[in-house]
């Protein structure tokens, strides 16, 4: 049976267990992972360096297949990558030898069509007017992050997996990115799923923070933020939430 991929993707992890192969012992990495995201939820994962939680996007991604359990979107079990789930890793991979734009319309080029206003609006969108014909080298590392943003949601996916996206970023710049991501997927209507390391980030981004423990993972809790955007770090709400979820993780890495 065909698939067929909707804007609106509901995705359904069940009982997932993984474990990877090394030269001379298995490595149990995700254990019994119960996860479901609905449309238009911008869920972000926190958890211990090195517990899964990237595995866990590769498999949302289609570039990993769980050992044991499911990985489904909209019912369909998620078998391969595909232009309406997207991931955006921490490093922006342009092709330095491509201009913004051509690089943005690599994201085109994935579904065969080619829509120079939509690339024009994208850059726009993204704050990247002007830098049309400039080269990866010629950007700071926000802009050039900006431009695998603008590469992924060019293809209007139903589902954007952000993989740290702001991790090699300075704190300034991290924060306008923070606002601006808040921004396009107000705009853009997509399923944000996105891994970070900074509980900050997760308490002014999120509508629901996951928080795992340590390898192999499983989920150790859930925090709905049902707060309005643009929110405020001093925010007596988020600072409830950002305590209970440093009880949580740091019980889990015995601060
Ligand atoms: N392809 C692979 N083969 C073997 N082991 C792997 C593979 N990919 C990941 N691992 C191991 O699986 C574990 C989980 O990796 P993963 O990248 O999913 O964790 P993470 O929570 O995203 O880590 P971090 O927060 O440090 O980025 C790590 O111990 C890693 O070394």
């Amino acid at each position: 049976m065909v698939a067929v991929i909707e804007k609106q993707q509901k995705i359904e992890i069940t009982k997932v267990s993984h474990s990877y192969s090394l030269d001379d012992h298995e490595l149990p990495v995700l254990n019994d992972i119960d996860l479901t995201i609905e449309p238009n939820e911008f869920v972000v994962i926190l958890g211990p360096s090195g517990c899964g939680k990237s595995t866990l996007l590769r498999m949302v991604a289609g570039l990993e297949h769980p050992e044991e359990g499911s990985v489904k979107a909209n019912g369909y079990e998620i078998r391969s990558a595909d232009p309406s789930r997207i991931v955006v890793f921490q490093d922006p991979t342009l092709y330095p030898w491509l201009t913004v734009r051509q690089n943005v319309e690599l994201g085109f080029k994935i579904q065969g069509k080619k829509d120079n206003q939509a690339i024009s609006d994208m850059l726009e969108m993204i704050g990247l007017q002007g830098f049309d014909n400039a080269y990866p080298a010629q950007l700071s590392g926000g802009m050039a992050q900006r431009v695998a943003l603008a590469r992924a949601l060019v293809n209007d996916p139903s589902v954007l997996i952000l993989d740290e996206p702001l991790g090699k970023l300075d704190s300034l710049t991290r924060i306008t990115m923070q606002k601006e991501l808040v921004h396009l997927w107000q705009q853009k209507q997509f399923t944000g799923l996105m891994v970070t390391h900074d509980i900050e980030e997760a308490l002014l981004l999120a509508t629901r923070i996951v928080v795992m423990c340590q390898r192999p993972a499983h989920i150790i809790g859930e925090f709905k933020v049902n707060m309005q955007y643009p929110r405020h770090r001093d925010a007596e709400a988020l600072m409830k939430i950002r305590r209970e979820v440093f009880d949580l993780l740091g019980h889990e890495l015995d601060w």
